[in-house]
This record gives structure tokens, sequence and C-alpha cells, in this order.
């Protein structure tokens, strides 16, 4: 045993054996004719974490199950560090992709102790070598001392990061996670998630995670694709992605959103509640502006350092804890404008007010998308 192979970080250092690009080139994929996934070409850097996101239904799993060698691809091509594993006639079982897998049950096997789970993935290695980097995946994740319990004596976190060691301990060069965090609390899944994702940036890993969150996506990923109906509809890092969504959808699918209708001239869109800058679009043209709720900012009406905001008049108040949701009527805009406020200030119903818009949070998009 070499000393340096078994320090694993604060609990010890969890290296990766080596970090694996992959390319994933015009992946089709189709099940008795139904097709689930549609012209897929995108690229992994090695180390990098990666989101699947969309909706139940979007082709996130299979996706996953094709990097796997669960699946194959009807047509296309995947790369792992440049070298062809599934596509032009070629087909590289799982078990030779040195890939890790972890799912949304974490799949351990109830009958065997916690360190026999973690060493279930080890099976190459002699019996003492097994137990020795399996210890060392299970004190990395800080359950050294569970190694003798069985998985129905942890709690879910628990069985969670016991999952997490089964995962690592052979050192895989690319590790595939289905829904890690779903089967956890809310409270809970902030913290395994965070000590889960400092786990995987020690190990410099590949890291593919499939997620229907959106906030999930953002918080934890390098990059994040976001796939709809089987094709993607972008693949940016997550504040280009939050900031600049190609498309109604993709804004749709981070925020809540006010809407607007206008109509473009002279590079501007002409709205009911004010005229907004619009490059890139022909005169004439319907426009959606999107504003989000966290975007908009509430005033007291009378305020001389706040004339240039639009009259508006509150409706409801919602408390939702750390912030309040408001329903406000502005000015000759027929739509409802919801807002989320964390000011601290309470408006009332009835009160005057008025409203602005920060403009990181205006978002506009031809009204066809
Ligand atoms: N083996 C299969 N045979 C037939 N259809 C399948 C198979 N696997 C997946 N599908 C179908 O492919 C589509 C995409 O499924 P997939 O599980 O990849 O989506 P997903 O985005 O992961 O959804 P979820 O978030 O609900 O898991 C679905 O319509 C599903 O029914």
């Amino acid at each position: 045993m070499h000393e340096g192979r078994n320090r694993w970080g604060s609990r010890g250092t969890a290296r990766a054996a080596i970090a694996a690009g992959l390319d994933f080139e015009a992946i089709e994929c189709s099940f008795d004719g139904h097709e689930v996934l549609r012209d897929i070409s995108f690229s992994i850097e090695p180390g990098q974490i990666v989101s699947l996101l969309g909706a139940s239904g979007a082709g996130k799993t299979t996706l996953l199950r094709i990097a796997a060698g669960i699946e194959s691809p009807t047509s296309g091509k995947l790369r792992l560090n440049g070298k062809v594993v599934a596509g032009e006639g070629v087909f590289v079982p799982p078990e030779a992709r040195n890939v890790g897998l972890m799912f949304q049950d974490y799949a351990l096997f109830p009958h065997l102790s916690i360190l026999k789970n973690v060493m279930f993935g080890l099976k190459d290695l002699p019996l003492k070598s097994a137990d020795i980097e399996a210890r060392a995946a299970l004190k990395r994740v800080g359950l050294e001392e569970y190694a003798d319990h069985f998985p129905h004596m942890l709690s879910g976190g628990q069985q969670q990061r016991v999952a997490l060691a089964r995962a690592i301990a052979p050192r895989p060069s690319v590790l595939l996670m289905d829904e890690p965090f779903s089967g956890l609390d809310n409270r809970l899944r902030d913290r395994v998630r965070d000590e889960t994702i400092a786990v995987l940036r020690e190990m410099g890993a590949t890291c593919v995670i499939v997620t229907h969150d959106p906030e999930e996506a953002l918080r934890v990923s390098d990059r994040i694709l976001l796939l709809k109906n089987g094709h993607i509809v972008q693949y940016a890092k997550p504040e280009d992605l939050y900031f600049n969504p190609v498309d109604y959808w993709a804004a749709r699918f981070f925020s809540d959103l006010n809407e607007v209708e206008g109509v473009v001239k002279a590079g501007a869109v002409h709205t009911p509640i004010g005229v907004f800058a619009a490059d890139g679009f022909e005169d004439g043209q319907d426009a959606l502006v999107c504003i989000r709720q966290q975007g908009v900012k509430l005033h007291k009406a009378i305020n001389e350092e706040y004339v240039s905001a639009l009259p508006a008049r509150v409706k409801r108040r919602m408390f939702l804890g750390e912030i309040d949701l408001y329903e406000v009527t502005i000015k000759d805009c027929d739509n409802p404008f919801f807002v989320r406020s964390g000011s601290g200030h309470i408006f009332v119903p009835g009160e005057n007010i008025g409203v602005s818009f920060r403009k990181k949070d205006v978002l506009i998009f031809a009204k066809s998308s």
C-alpha cells in the first residue's frame, strides 16, 4: 500500500484516477419508433461537473444511461477521452468504461454491511486492498465508524453518503449520478449536496448529474445542459443560462416571470408599462417583455428619490417567510404583477406605491417563441 494513496482530504484525499472528457456527437435514441433523444451534441471537459436538467420525460436518464453504456444510442457517437465507446459499430460495455454510477434510491444491498457495500465496487482488487480502499472512501464521507452497520440502521443522508463512497471508491474517471439528492428532505439535501460536491471537486472526476431542480443545477454545475422533449435547448454556464436564456421557455424554467406584450419600434419595445431597449428586433415585431418577480422593486409612493417609478397599487401580500410575495396592479397594465420582496418593509393592500425594474431581470423575446 502507498502511504499517499490512502490519505483522503481533510478526512483524507479523494483523488480520481484520471478525469475523462466526454463528447456526444449527434446522439439519437428511439424506443419502438418513439424518439426520446434527438441530435444531442455537446462536450464535457475532464473534471467538469455538468447537470442534465429538464422536466420529466425530457430524456435526461436515457442520456445518462447512454454515457454509462447501459443503453445504446440508435445513432451518433459517444467518445470517452477521444475514443469511441458507442457508435461506428463499436460498443464498449459499462465495466470497461471506468465510469461510476449512483442512483436516486442508492441501490445499497440490504443484506451486506456498509463496508461490504462499498467493497462491492472494488472486486478487481485483492480483498485486503479493497478493504483499505473502502474504509478510506467511508472515512472521506465521514462514515468510517459505520463500516459494520447495515443500510437499514442508517438515516437517508447517511445512506446517500454510503452510495457516494461506493461510487468514488474505484476512482472512476467519470461519475454519473441520477437524481442523487432527490430522496432527501429539504434541510438535509442542502448539506449533503454541498458535502458531495466538495468530495467530487476534490476527486477531480468528471461528473454528470441528472436533476429536474433548476436551483440545484445552478448551484452545483460548471455547465448545465437544458433538455426539452429530447433535444438540447441550451448548454451553458449557470450564469449564462440564467441571465441570457435562449428563449422564453428556458427563461421560464429558471424563474417566475411577469409578462407584458409590446411592439418593437426603433430598437425598443413599447408596452403599457414603458419602453424597453431591444436590440436585434425588427420594427413592427410583437415582443414579450418578461420581468423576474425578484427584479421588481416596490417604493413608497411619495418619495422624490423614486419619481421615475411607475404608479401602482398593492392588491395583496403573501407572507413567505424570508420574503413577501406581493400582487400589485400597475397603472395602465391589465396583467397583475407578482413581486418577491425581501426588503423587510411591509406594504399594505390598497396602498399606492411605485414600482421599478432591475435591468438584469428584464428579458425580451420575440412573441412567437
Ligand atoms: N427502455 C425504454 N423503453 C421505452 N421507453 C423508454 C425507455 N426508457 C425511457 N423511455 C421513454 O423515454 C422518455 C424519456 O425518459 P427518461 O427517463 O430519459 O426521461 P427523464 O428526463 O429522465 O425523466 P424523469 O425525470 O421522469 O426520470 C420517456 O417518455 C420514457 O417513457
